[in-house]
């Protein structure tokens, strides 16, 4: 007899390559399983063109529709990308049962064709439009090409690519057009998750541009009394990842970090060691303030904590309330 898991999804590409991902990891670590992906389309999905506050941020558009169908006991567990699952609010009755081993967590660049990074860079941006859905992203971008523009630019990976390739503008909320844009800034898992990692230009390294807490990690949550489903997902939780995870979302936790906050969190774990960085930056990129510490791999809250601490003994209160939704 099989035992069904039914994993929940959004079903864009990269979405359901992360989920077969879960699927097959599933299957090879207990062969009695029967993993099912059931494919959700979201209200963040159908609706392309609005800022993502309106369905409640990133949490609230991706993540609320498909909690609801685990806690009616319609599936086992949902695959969430880490980055995009809120970390300033409890979720009673879930839990996040297994973290997947990380892939690469960094931002990569991608450029139209005809565009060189000298160019961009030469230019301190000047001329040139990046398009992001980030704040955080954006702040780096203003950093790194103090004169470009950032417009606001969405969709699933590969639509993105496409509106870039095609020099397609971005419509608006309010009825207007932005774009086309000459450069993306997106994450490297996500374009290799969709096979679109031979048009990264540039990888941009820790210090150029610090990752979002959790980047790169896909998190599979369940509900909190499905021991069964807890014992076959904790087969498949990658220890490291799950230390990374735990360190970086409570520097969110202890910020009350919210969708739409300009911050970072990145750690690595060396031997018995962990180093984690955040940043905290104002949404021009004008104001950063930034914290980094090393301390024991195996106390990640204890470190997560410390830096939060730091951040906000040096200001960072008042940028995140600055930005947070009403
Ligand atoms: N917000 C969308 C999203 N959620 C997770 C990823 C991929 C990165 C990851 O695995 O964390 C992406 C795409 C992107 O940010 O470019």
């Amino acid at each position: 007899m099989k035992i069904p898991v039914r994993i929940g999804t959004r079903k864009s590409v990269m979405a359901l390559a992360q989920t077969e991902d879960i699927a097959s990891q599933l299957r090879a670590a207990a062969s009695e399983l029967d993993p099912e992906i059931v494919k959700f389309e979201t209200v963040g999905d159908s609706d392309q063109i609005s800022k993502l506050l309106p369905h409640g941020g990133k949490g609230g558009a991706f993540v609320a529709e498909i909690r609801a169908a685990m806690l009616r006991g319609d599936l086992h567990c949902a695959m969430h990308s880490l980055k995009d699952m809120p970390a300033n609010e409890e979720t009673p009755g879930l839990i996040v049962a297994a973290t997947l081993a990380r892939d690469p967590a960094n931002d990569s660049l991608v450029l139209r064709k005809g565009l060189t990074l000298d160019e961009l860079k030469a230019s301190r941006g000047k001329g040139y439009t990046i398009g992001t859905n980030a704040v955080r992203r954006a702040a780096y971008a203003k950093r790194l090409f103090p004169e470009v523009n950032v417009i606001h630019f969405r969709g699933a990976a590969d639509t993105r690519l496409r509106k870039l390739d095609n020099r397609e503008k971005q419509r608006l909320p309010d009825g207007g057009e932005v774009g086309p844009a000459d450069a993306l800034i997106m994450a490297r898992s996500g374009l290799e998750r969709v096979g679109f990692a031979d048009r990264i230009v540039h990888d941009f390294t820790p210090d150029e541009m610090l990752p979002s807490a959790g980047q790169g990690i896909v998190a599979v949550e369940c509900p909190i009394n499905d021991w069964q489903t807890r014992k076959y997902l904790a087969l498949i939780d990658d220890p490291k990842a799950r230390l990374c995870c735990d360190a970086e979302r409570e520097v969110l936790w202890v910020l009350n970090g919210h969708c739409n906050s300009p911050m970072a969190a990145y750690s690595t774990i060396n031997g018995s060691e962990m180093t984690l960085s955040a940043s905290v930056l104002d949404q021009e990129g004008g104001l950063f303030i930034e914290a980094k510490r090393s301390g024991p791999a195996d106390r990640p809250r204890e470190l997560g904590r410390a830096i939060g601490l730091d951040l906000l003994g040096k200001g960072a209160a008042a940028i995140i309330e600055k930005t947070r939704p009403e």
